[in-house]
Order: C-alpha cells, then structure tokens, then sequence
C-alpha cells in the first residue's frame, strides 16, 4: 500500500490531557491534509488512558504514542532528529505539563523535573533537527501560563518581568526563560501562550470549576480555599483552542501572546454562580453548600494581563463564563 503524504507533520505533545484533546479535536479533523502525533505520558487527568482522544485514533492523520517526555531523550532523537527524514515532523505544539497548583505544592520537585525536563528534552530535539536541517521551515508554539508573572497586582504585557509564586508557575517561568535563551542563541522560530485560567468540559476536578460542579453533584460541600477572596479569570477551552490555532498559523514566529478575557471573579463568587445555576430556580443558601478549608501555601491574589495583542490577530473570546458553565452542569445532569 503506498504511503499517504502529509502536507505537515505535526508533534502535539500533552494532547491526551484536557487543553490538548480539544486542541486535537479541533485541528485534526479541520485539517485532513497535515499528520497529527499525539505523545502523552498518561495520568491521572484522562485516567491514564487516551478516553479523550477516541474520536481521532481511527483517523489517518493522526497516530498516538504513549511516552514520557521527561525521561526519554533518546527516543525523542530518533523521532525528531535521526529519522527526520521519515518521520518530518516540523511542528510542535507543548501542552505537556503537571497542571496542578496544589500539586506542585505537595510534591514541588516532581512537578519541576517533570515540567522542565519533558520541555527541555524537546527543546534540544527541535534545536538538533533545526541545525541538521537548515532549509526546512520549523514552528514551535509551547503553552505557558499567566501564572508566571505573578500577583504582583499590575496589568502585565508580554514584556513584564516573571516573578512565579509557586512551584508550578516557577517551573512554568522557567521554561519561558529557557525558551528565550534557545531563541537568543540559536533563533529558533518558538512562539509562546500565556493563557489565564482554562475551563470546560474534561477538565480534571482538581481545579476550581469542575470541582466546584462534581461536588454539588455529590451532595458535598464546594471546599474554598482560605476565604475564597482570590480573583481568577476564566477562558472557556475552545476559545483558546481558537487563540492557539492563530498564532500557530500565524507567519509571525517567536512571538509571546497573552490570552484572556480579563474578566475577574472571586473564587466564593464563581462558586455562588455555579451554585445559581446548578440549582436552578429553586432557592438556595450559600453557607449550606461550601465549606471554607485551610487555604494553600501560598494564593496568588490574582493575575491581571494585557491581551492586546492577541487581539490584533483578531482573536476575542466568544464563550460567556455563564454560557459555558451552564453547558458543563447540563451535560453532567444528563
Ligand atoms: N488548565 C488551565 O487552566 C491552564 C491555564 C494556563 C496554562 N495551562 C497550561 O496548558 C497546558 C495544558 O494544561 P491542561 O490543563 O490541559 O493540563 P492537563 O493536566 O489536563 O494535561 C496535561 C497532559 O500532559 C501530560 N504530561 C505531563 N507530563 C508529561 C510528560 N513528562 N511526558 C508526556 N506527557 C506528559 C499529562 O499526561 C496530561 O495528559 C499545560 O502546559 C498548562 O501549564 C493550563
Ligand atoms: C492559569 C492557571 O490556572 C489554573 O491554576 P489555578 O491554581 O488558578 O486553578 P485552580 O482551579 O486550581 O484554582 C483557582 C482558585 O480556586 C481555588 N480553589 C481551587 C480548587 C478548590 O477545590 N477550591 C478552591 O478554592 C484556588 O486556591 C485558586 O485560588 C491551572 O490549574 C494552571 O495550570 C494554570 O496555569
């Protein structure tokens, strides 16, 4: 049977996770004519399996392979570097990461090898291919986070200094800075996202919004962190699929992009809507449904960022935070 071949060939690495397997979902099926490898480690946030990619691996430009980016330099080389000439693989798009805040509080060093290293071994992979192969056109758009400013409370651009408050954010930062040192010594062609905070269906209940909506499902209490007075953002998952789409297509590389809708919520507010909303018409007493717990080490207050430049790629969120919570809680009540 002769070999299909591909327009591009395109690395997504993370995709079995929840931003990832949107991604995929999108891109996959829009574009037939470009080859689609998904490498995932598999967790804990897709129950170590590829549940969220089912839709894609009958399809044939798109294949999975289950390795962790930490560990395997070398297979990663044989990939991207020895055998490019068969596999041609030019594009990488880097979901992969432990996403968790809480995590990296609980175990900080494995969440800073795990997201360092998977990065850092693909950096040196895309470095190698691009040095052996000079003529070819190479793109890599890594996904970051607005965490890696801080909560120092000003409006940050993409030109604000990084001052992460947590193990996450501080490996989040620190793969930004390596970016940069890879795109000032060698010009590699990487562009990077820093998206607030992502909400939408598959989103693992460890973070806020599907925690929140599980544990009214459960008849639990939703546990607040401190005394829920933090303010966060919220973009739904396929307006930032939208934003990733453009500046990977965009013609202009090695650009830094924030992504968000700057509209802040309190923790106890969000938590308040998604009560309104779960329970409907029917009246309802807030104390009754949320405990307030021992809040985290530390809580960054909020991130507040300027977007005006994801903006003049034409890219606006869609998804109101109303419209899109809606959506999880009925698609949950079935
Ligand atoms: N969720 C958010 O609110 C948010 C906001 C801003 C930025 N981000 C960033 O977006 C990216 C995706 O976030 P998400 O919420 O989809 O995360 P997720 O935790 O749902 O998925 C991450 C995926 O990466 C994989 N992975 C982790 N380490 C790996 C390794 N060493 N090798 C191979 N695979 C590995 C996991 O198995 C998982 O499937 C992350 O880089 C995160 O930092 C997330
Ligand atoms: C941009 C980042 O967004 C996510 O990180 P963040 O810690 O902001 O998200 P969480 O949903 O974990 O927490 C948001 C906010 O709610 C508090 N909280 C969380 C869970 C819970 O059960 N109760 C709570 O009160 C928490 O303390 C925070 O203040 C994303 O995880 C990350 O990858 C990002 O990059």
């Amino acid at each position: 049977m002769t070999e299909t071949l591909f327009e591009r060939y395109v690395l997504v690495t993370g995709g079995a996770g929840f931003i990832g397997s949107h991604f995929l979902e999108y891109l996959v099926t829009k574009y037939p004519n470009y080859h689609f490898t998904c490498i995932d480690k598999l967790n804990y946030v897709s129950s170590y399996s590829t549940k969220f990619l089912d839709s894609l691996t009958s399809l044939p430009n798109f294949k999975f392979i289950k390795r962790d980016l930490a560990l395997e330099l070398e297979f990663l080389k044989q990939l991207l570097v020895f055998n490019f000439n068969t596999n041609r693989i030019t594009e990488v798009i880097n979901f992969a990461a432990e996403s968790s805040v809480d995590i990296s509080f609980d175990d900080p060093l494995y969440v800073i090898s795990n997201n360092i290293l998977s990065t850092a071994n693909l950096l040196e992979c895309f470095r190698l291919v691009k040095l052996a192969n000079p003529e070819e056109t190479f793109n890599f758009l890594h996904v970051s986070t607005d965490e890696v400013y801080g909560d120092e409370g000003i409006q940050s651009d993409e030109s604000a200094s990084l001052r992460p408050t947590n193990p996450y954010s501080a490996s989040k930062a620190s793969l930004d800075m390596i970016i940069n040192s890879y795109k000032c010594s060698w010009k590699l062609p990487i562009s990077i996202v820093r998206p607030n905070n992502v909400y939408g269906p598959r989103q693992y209940p460890n973070k806020l919004v599907p925690a929140a909506i599980n544990r009214l499902f459960s008849g639990k209490p939703v546990r607040i962190h401190g005394s829920g007075s933090n303010l966060r953002c919220y973009l739904h998952v396929h307006d930032l699929v939208r934003a990733l789409e453009l500046v990977w297509k965009s013609p202009n590389k090695g650009q830094v992009f924030n992504v968000g809708n700057g509209d802040e919520i309190l923790n106890v507010a969000l938590v308040e809507k998604i009560c309104k909303l779960y329970f409907k018409d029917e009246p309802f007493e807030l104390q009754k449904h949320v405990e307030f717990v021992e809040d985290r080490k530390y809580n960054d207050m909020r991130y507040s960022m300027s977007c005006e430049k994801i903006g003049e790629l034409g890219w606006s969120p869609r998804i109101r935070l109303e419209d899109g919570l809606s959506e999880m809680i009925e698609m949950q009540r079935g």
